[in-house]
């Protein structure tokens, strides 16, 4: 059996005594040495360390604290993450606070207790920790924060960040996204995390009511205000009070009903179709669309003043076909929910799945969901096959080495050492160093890859 892996703990240091010194006593880490810039970005590159204790004056000019504050840039550059802890000389207080101000971690002057020095480098590797720790969770939260939401999509997990952060605000909010992208999900989800979330949320689609009744529906009506208005009845504004009011397809609302929620949105008064009397109301106003709002402006169909009271803070929402992964995560989730509604056991066949990834999916989300529920009915066996959620075989499926990682990591492998080598003329010694591995081990995976050397 092996012992447990020591954290790699990178020694930057040009006195040889001193690298031995600091290297003795830190046993508990395994040192890796480097005594110049480039072996250092060298080593980090190799063994990726977490902390680095550096010197500053290092060669060729080891009088003066260029080099070193040029590799802490360098390093911060390479690997943000790094917690570096300068050692300065005597008097080199304004230094290190230099190196502080640049991002290190911490300093120590030297010469330094061994017992001071472990118990730095001790927290450094902590702190390290705790922050990847913490970034770990932070993405696996993201993922689930908006009910019902499901995505792994970095572009997306940042919309629902900033659904996140704005959800406590005010500040009125403006979804754009193709029909389907789950604009109405995000629109309840920030209602859920606003401190709203008591009132109600309510959503009116402005494209779908006949131009003249959605005044009456947005504003309310006061008995007799017109035939067949045989009741007093609230408005959708009225009706959101303490809560949210979602405006879907902002885009489609007529002119006229513009400027009567311009003077709504700036007074935060209703008045009721036939009524005369103002009622306050308070709500947290998102809209959505599809369309472009620039162009409607341009075109004299949106006024701009209501653009800019509703969109102050604007979320645009990738279409699935840009969201690495989704079309296949969704498949499964919809698949799951629907066979239990159905009281089935069903999985997605590998030709579906190569098949929901190749499409394009022009109906977003919406048409995913409907055809895997499609699916779910039509499915004979206990697997859904791509002909089961409407793909013909014909339909652009790519073979099944696409995901075949080890063929991916070949390669990725093959790009990065014939780029290596390109870079450094052939030298395959140099090439290895950029590449962060040993001379042997780039032979042997250029003898493996079959490339020349
Ligand atoms: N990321 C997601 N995870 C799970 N379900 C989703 C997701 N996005 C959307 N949906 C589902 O897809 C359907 C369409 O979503 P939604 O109505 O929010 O889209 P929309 O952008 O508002 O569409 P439209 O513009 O046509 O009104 C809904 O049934 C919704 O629950």
């Amino acid at each position: 059996m092996s012992a447990e892996k020591l954290q790699p703990l990178l020694v930057v240091e040009d006195d040889l005594a001193l690298q031995k010194q600091i290297k003795w006593s830190l046993d508990g880490y395994e040192s890796v040495l480097a005594n110049d810039r480039e072996s250092a970005m060298a080593q980090l590159r190799r063994h990726g360390s977490p902390v680095v204790t550096m010197d500053l004056g290092l060669p060729p000019d080891a009088d003066s604290v260029s080099e070193g504050f040029k590799l802490l840039e360098q390093i911060l550059a390479a690997a943000p993450d790094t917690k570096v802890i300068v050692l300065t000389g005597q008097n080199g207080q304004a230094n290190a606070l230099k190196a502080v101000a640049m991002g290190a971690y911490d300093f120590l002057a030297k010469p330094f207790e061994p017992e001071v020095l472990n118990l730095c480098v001790e927290r450094a590797f902590r702190m390290h920790e705790l922050q990847a720790e913490n970034k770990r969770l932070q993405a696996l939260q993201a993922s689930d924060a908006i009910a019902g939401l499901i995505t792994r999509d970095p572009q997306m997990l940042r919309v629902c960040r900033t659904i996140e952060k704005v959800a406590n605000t005010n500040a009125s909010v403006m979804l754009l996204g193709e029909s389907g992208t789950g604009k109405e999900v995000l629109a309840r989800g920030l209602h859920q995390q606003s401190n709203r979330s008591n009132g109600s949320f309510v959503a009116i689609n402005c494209a779908a009511i006949p131009e003249n009744l959605l005044e009456s529906e947005l504003f309310g009506y006061e008995k007799g205000a017109f035939t067949g208005a045989a009741k007093t009845t609230p408005g959708k504004i009225e009706t959101a009070h303490g809560g949210t009011l979602m405006l879907d397809e902002i885009g489609d609302m007529p002119m006229p009903l513009q400027a009567k929620l311009l003077r709504f949105l700036q007074e935060r008064v209703v008045e009721r179709v036939g009524g005369r009397q103002g009622i306050a109301v308070d709500v947290r106003v998102v809209c959505a669309t599809h369309q472009n709002l620039a162009q409607c402006i341009k075109d004299g169909r949106f006024r701009e003043d209501l653009y800019y009271r509703l969109a102050e803070i604007v979320v645009e929402i990738p279409p699935l076909r840009q969201r690495v992964g989704d079309a296949a995560l969704l498949a499964h989730a919809f698949a799951r929910r629907f066979a239990q509604e159905h009281g089935r056991s069903l999985t997605l066949a590998d030709d579906a799945l190569r098949a929901i990834e190749a499409h394009p999916w022009p109906g977003n989300i919406r048409e995913l969901e409907n055809r895997i529920k499609r699916a779910t009915i039509m499915a004979d066996g206990s697997q859904i096959t791509a002909l089961d959620v409407g793909f013909t075989d014909a339909d652009g499926v790519d073979d099944d080495r696409s995901l075949d990682l080890r063929l991916i990591r070949e390669a990725a492998e093959q790009r990065a050492v014939l780029a290596a080598l390109a870079r450094t003329d052939g030298t395959v010694a140099k090439a290895a160093e950029l590449l962060g591995v040993s001379r042997p081990t780039l032979y042997d995976l250029m003898h493996r890859l079959g490339l020349k050397t």
